[in-house]
């Protein structure tokens, strides 16, 4: 990649001294420090990255990017050094958008989507509408980058180097549209900011990552920052009137001088759910844009999807494409890997999905969202996620316990808890599941269970391709593994 500014002030950094050193690039981890770089230390979650100054410099680092508590922390190494110090108040937001100015490209339309659950079927979505519409375009978020262009991704917000380096190869290879996910880690860390939208989509906020934000108002406050990245100007703010917070989230924006676009049942939504009505494959919904009705099939299971797409259509229009084409392009939407995905079918018809569902509210609206479409009863095989919201596992049982049928609770990733204690958690809530500690025997058994007209709700991994235990991670795929116990059962793939 071709660094267009080279210089510490061109990456609007001002040194102490007057210093202004050429650079060769920029890293936030002191291991990747290399000759003429300039160093990030952060302040971290678990430690500060000013702990490692010394070895950056030892490295080679010209420039040093940190805050106050870092320069005091390193005060004894920089006294007497000829490397440039900058001091931030946020350095993570001046890293991002030091970032941005360092790789210097990024797609000419970029929107963004938060909020609790949905954010990849909403960018997905988009990025699908602007396919069909002819646009080069990509979505970026927890299931990597996809479109146009594909490549793996370790988190749903990248880091603000990975993510500009990212957006400038995307905008070099020709891709003109991106949407992207905002995980409120992401935006807390101010992965984000150096990135230009146009538009903001919001589409829920319920319970998750209290384990670190804190506290709901906390979680809502990192959500709402997506939308300080608009200029209050022409930014648009697209939001789920339907979704937990939707109205506040949509008062806000309109707080901050934005302009909003609302989707929703109600009628004073701009893009309105006016009917849906659900069969085996999908469902058919009329959307009213502006009171003007688009009878649409969407091959897509569950009243979610409905909503997701109504936010994904929101983003498109604002964005700039005529609502008539962007409502046009919905019949072609396929589903989101491992969200509400046909992953099996019985040789007595019954259905397994597999659905990312790792919130109370999710497992709630993918339980209920499956409800219509099945005439027997709902088997769940669920669990929860270590060294995560250990708040929300007795909440995810009751949602569990009160829209399903049959329960099987078992093992999700448990990373370095003890999985027992994490089953018996989801369990103090819902005390009549079976208790399978593994996932692979749970499916095998609830696959088992399936009666003419029943279905199963594999929830929580998606489209996930490992199972994390301890801090190994062991393959493990739930589509893959409805197929193995369909087939060991019924004898047929
Ligand atoms: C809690 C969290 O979000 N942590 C992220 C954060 O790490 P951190 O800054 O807190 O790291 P730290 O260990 O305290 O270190 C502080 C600083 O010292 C530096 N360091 C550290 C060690 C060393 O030897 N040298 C060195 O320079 C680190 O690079 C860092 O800059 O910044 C790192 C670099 O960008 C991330 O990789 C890391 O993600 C961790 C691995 C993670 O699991 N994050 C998850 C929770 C996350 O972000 N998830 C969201 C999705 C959530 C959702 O909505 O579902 C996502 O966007 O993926
Ligand atoms: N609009 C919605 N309202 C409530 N639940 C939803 C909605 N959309 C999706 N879900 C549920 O959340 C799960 C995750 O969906 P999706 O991956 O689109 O969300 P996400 O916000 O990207 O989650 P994550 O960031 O954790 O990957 C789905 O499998 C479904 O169970
Ligand atoms: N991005 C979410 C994904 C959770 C998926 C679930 N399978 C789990 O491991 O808890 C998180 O890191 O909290």
């Amino acid at each position: 990649m071709t660094a267009r500014a080279t210089r510490l002030s061109d990456l609007g950094l001002t040194a102490r001294a007057g210093r202004d050193p050429a650079l060769s690039g920029l890293t936030a981890d002191s291991r990747a420090v290399r000759a003429g770089m300039l160093f990030a230390a952060l302040p971290g979650t678990a430690t500060h990255g000013a702990h490692f100054i010394g070895t950056a410099l030892e490295q080679g680092a010209t420039a040093i990017l940190t805050d106050a508590e870092g320069l005091r922390m390193a005060a004894d190494l920089l006294a007497d050094t000829d490397t440039a110090i900058v001091v931030a108040e946020d350095p993570r937001a001046a890293l991002a958008c030091a970032a941005a100015l360092w790789f210097g490209s990024q797609p000419e339309t970029m929107v963004a989507v938060t909020g609790t659950n949905g954010k990849t079927s909403v960018a997905t979505f988009t990025r699908q509408i602007w396919s069909a519409l002819g646009h080069a375009a990509i979505n970026i978020g927890t299931t990597g980058i996809e479109g146009a262009w594909s490549a793996p991704s370790s988190h749903t917000t990248p880091d603000a180097i990975t993510l500009q380096k990212l957006l400038a190869a995307a905008a070099e290879g020709g891709i003109t549209h991106a949407a992207m996910e905002a995980s409120s880690h992401g935006l807390d860390q101010r992965r984000l900011d150096g990135v230009r939208l146009k538009v903001a989509g919001f589409t829920n906020l319920t319970q998750d990552h209290l384990d670190y934000h804190g506290t709901m108002a906390a979680y809502l406050a990192a959500k709402a920052r997506l939308f300080t990245r608009l200029l209050p100007e022409d930014g648009i703010a697209v939001v789920n009137l339907d979704g937990a917070k939707g109205s506040d989230m949509a008062e806000l924006a309109l707080a901050r001088g934005l302009r909003v676009l609302t989707v929703g049942k109600g009628q004073g939504a701009d893009l309105q759910i006016a009917a849906t009505r659900p069969d085996a494959t999908g469902q058919e919904v009329r959307y009213l844009w502006q009171g003007r009705a688009f009878q649409t099939r969407l091959a897509l299971i569950g009243a979610f999807q409905a909503e997701n797409v109504a936010v994904a259509a929101g983003l498109a229009i604002a964005a700039g494409d005529a609502p008539e084409a962007v409502l046009a392009t919905l019949p072609r939407l396929t589903g989101v890997r491992g969200r509400m995905q046909l992953a099996a079918t019985r040789r007595n018809g019954a259905a397994v999905y597999v659905d990312y569902a790792h919130t109370p509210d999710a497992v709630e609206t993918a339980l209920r969202a499956l409800r219509p479409h099945v005439m027997g009863r709902i088997i769940i095989v669920f669990g929860a996620g270590g060294d995560r919201d250990r708040s929300k596992r007795p909440l995810m049982g009751e949602a569990a316990r009160k829209h399903a049928d049959v329960l099987y609770v078992t093992d999700d990733n448990p990373r370095t808890e003890d999985p027992a204690a994490i089953r018996a958690a989801v369990m103090a809530a819902c005390p009549e599941a079976n208790e399978v500690g593994d996932r692979a025997e749970a499916i095998l058994r609830a696959v088992d269970a399936l009666l003419p007209g029943d279905a199963l709700l594999i929830a929580g991994k998606g489209h996930e391709s490992g199972q994390i235990i301890g801090t190994d991670v062991y393959p493990f795929d739930d589509v893959e593994q409805a197929s193995v116990a369909v087939a060991a059962l019924d004898g047929v793939i």
